[in-house]
């Protein structure tokens, strides 16, 4: 079986060899099983219905509509901590140059080309540049997933005092933080005390606009502010007021845009954060090795709508469905296949939030005909979206 992928963006040839023989990419007359991207938006784009699965080779899923594409039976996959270190070695260059005027000295320093007698000009004129050690100085790091837990455990070996806020801090990154990072229950306690802050959540309807009016004027005058995560994040206009009453003496951004560009103490990053030849590897190798686990035997690594599943394919023929989680799905669904008299072999189901999805293995070895009736049954079960049936052409 061919499976059809459509790729958006540059992605790592590392990770598009990966998909082999039964594979093609962009063919130009095929419907897509699959998508591949990074940053390129599909909010406002038509999905065609024979997308099962989009990969973003990157962290950040804001560019995908999930919630829409759940509801037309799309799982959607990131690649977590793939580009971690990428981002935190941009962010702990900036910090250091940032303390160090680096960015507006360079700045100057170019301006002397074609001028005479530029190294006694630079002699002379190197005091406006004086900078500051970052050594005992406070980093709050706002978000301690996989890059904010790295760059607050890193931030620490360069002898910062760090403190960091995250509500929501999974078992996994928490064995991983230094205990001399000092978490705090309170983000007005972070903003209060530090010298520095970078900021590392996702962007989502809840965090918007989430540095506001009420968070610069908590925060300490002079701070440098370090965005790599998302633009919106922080509020524009109040940034702006931040910026000009000298709040913020430095944002650092990695998503600059037309207004931003154009406020004095921004400096302005072409959304560098992941890009390193190792940071797109490894994203585009995982996203396609995600993305092909999926299409060929069903299972789910890193979905950020659906839970993690792993069954190995051993029978002849296996049935997944995805469905809203609702009380008696797995009834309904053995049911049809006990009807059609299909022995199940083995069979999955997981929940996540509002959804689920069942991995039936079943003894059949199905006919065409036989496999598009199951499946047409199974999609009429009210709650499921989408339903598909696996050969597994290793069964003998
Ligand atoms: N500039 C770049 O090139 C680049 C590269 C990678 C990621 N990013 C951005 O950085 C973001 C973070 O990446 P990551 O890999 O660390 O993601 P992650 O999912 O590993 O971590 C995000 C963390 O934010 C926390 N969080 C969520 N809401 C929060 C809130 N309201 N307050 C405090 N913490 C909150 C979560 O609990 C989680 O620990 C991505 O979503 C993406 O937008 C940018
Ligand atoms: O969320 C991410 O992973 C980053 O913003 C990287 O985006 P990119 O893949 O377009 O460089």
């Amino acid at each position: 079986m061919t499976h059809h992928i459509k790729t958006y963006n540059q992605i790592a040839n590392a990770g598009l060899s990966l998909l082999d023989e039964q594979y093609k990419v962009n063919a130009a007359d095929a419907d897509p099983d699959a998508i591949l991207l990074r940053s390129h938006s599909l909010h406002n784009e038509p999905l065609p219905s024979s997308v099962q699965a989009i990969a973003r080779a990157g962290a950040g899923t804001n560019n995908i509509p999930v919630e829409s594409f759940t509801e037309q039976g799309v799982v959607v996959f990131n690649t977590p901590g793939a580009n971690a270190n990428a981002v935190k070695e941009l962010v702990l260059s900036c910090l250091i140059a940032s303390a160090r005027n680096l960015f507006s000295a360079i700045t100057w320093t170019n301006s002397l080309k074609g001028s005479t007698n530029v190294a006694q000009q630079v002699e002379a004129n190197k005091k406006a540049f004086i900078g500051n050690e970052i050594r005992g100085k406070k980093l709050g790091v706002i978000g301690l997933g996989n890059i904010g837990s790295v760059v607050a455990n890193d931030a620490l070996s360069l002898d910062m005092d760090v403190v960091a806020y995250d509500p929501f801090v999974s078992v996994d990154v928490a064995w991983m933080i230094s205990r001399n990072v000092q978490r705090v229950h309170n983000l007005e306690e972070l903003l209060a005390t530090c010298d520095y802050i970078t900021i590392h959540v996702p962007l989502s309807e809840k965090t918007t606009g989430f540095i506001d009016e009420k968070a610069f004027k908590a925060m300490k005058k002079g701070i440098q502010f370090i965005n790599f995560a998302r633009g919106e994040l922080v509020d524009e206009q109040a940034l702006e007021a931040a910026l000009k009453d000298g709040t913020v003496g430095k944002y650092i951004t990695d998503f600059p845009n037309d207004r931003i560009f154009e406020l004095e103490n921004v400096v302005a990053i072409p959304h560098l954060g992941a890009s390193t030849l190792e940071s797109e590897e490894n994203c585009a190798v995982m996203a396609a090795t995600q993305l092909k686990n999926f299409l060929e035997t069903g299972n789910i690594r890193n979905a950020v709508n659906l839970p993690n599943i792993d069954l190995p394919l051993t029978s002849p023929g296996r049935l997944t469905i995805m469905h809203k989680n609702v009380p008696n799905m797995v009834g309904q669904i053995s049911t049809l296949l006990a009807e059609r008299a299909f022995n199940i072999a083995d069979m999955v189901n997981r929940s996540r939030g509002s959804w689920a999805y069942t991995l039936i293995d079943i003894d059949n070895k199905l006919t065409d005909p036989e496999a598009v009736d199951i499946l047409n049954r199974l999609q009429n079960i009210e709650g499921v979206v989408r339903a598909r049936h696996i050969a597994n052409g290793w069964h003998k």
